[in-house]
């Protein structure tokens, strides 16, 4: 049986898809002390509630797989769509690499992947160089693998699913920092993300500002019940 080589693993994630952006620079001054708010995604989302955005995600559908983590950072985003071959061994079509050299500390990873959880777009050696450039955490609409080498290296992950099967070959990286399908929202580079136990939230730049007061409200108003409540 003759095989076709296998691309070299160091090289995974490195093809380039035809559409690449840089991500917007969004001013996160305001949100810096976000992560240290008990609740935050709950908050964060009746406030898109009020204000008639449809951006937030339950960990039902996108579970965490690294409990107790709170991050909030900036969409880097990734679409794949599935491969037109059954197994193409000449690319890997993964493009994770060639996205994080797109991106600043603190962004986070938001995949739209095969978006049923059965083909992973992400593992240990992606984590190592998530690592490096100093990734927030992951949000993937699919698959995930290597779950406990991720867990190790400490990068967050909310993801549909995870599984040994990767997604080489499988699935063709489309763009990097465009718009992307994350469940049933549609989720743009440069958004602000917000993830924790309850959920994921994306809150677009242009409505930071008005988020972020509205945030600092709902906290004083709730301490102020609990403090009264007894
Ligand atoms: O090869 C893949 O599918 C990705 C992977 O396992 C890794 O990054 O470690
Ligand atoms: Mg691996």
């Amino acid at each position: 049986m003759t095989e076709k080589p296998t691309p070299s693993r160091a090289n995974i994630g490195t093809d380039v898809p035809e559409e690449v952006h840089d991500v917007p620079q969004v001013d996160l001054s305001l949100t810096r002390d976000w992560v240290k708010i008990s609740g935050l995604s709950a908050t964060i989302s009746d406030i898109l509630d009020d204000l008639g955005y449809a951006l937030s995600i339950p960990t039902t559908e996108l579970p965490s797989r690294s409990e107790g983590s709170t991050i909030v950072g900036r969409a880097a985003t990734i679409r794949y769509l599935s491969s037109r071959r059954s197994l193409d061994k000449s690319t890997d079509g993964l493009i994770h690499k060639s996205a994080m050299k797109f991106t600043n500390p603190d962004d986070v990873l938001v995949i739209e992947g095969d978006r049923g959880g059965r083909y992973s777009v992400f593992g240990g050696l992606a984590a190592h160089s998530a690592k490096k450039f100093g990734i927030a955490g992951l949000i993937v609409d699919g698959a995930v693998r290597d779950i406990d080498q991720i867990g190790e290296l400490g990068i967050p992950v909310w993801s549909r699913g995870v599984t040994p099967m990767t997604g080489r070959g499988r699935l063709q990286g489309m763009g990097i920092n465009v718009p992307v399908q994350i469940e049933n929202v549609q989720v743009h580079p440069g958004d602000v993300v917000v993830a924790d136990d309850s959920g994921i939230c994306f809150v677009p730049p242009e409505i930071l500002p008005e988020v972020d007061r509205r945030l600092r409200l709902l906290i004083a108003e709730e301490q102020q019940i609990v403090g009264t409540d007894s």
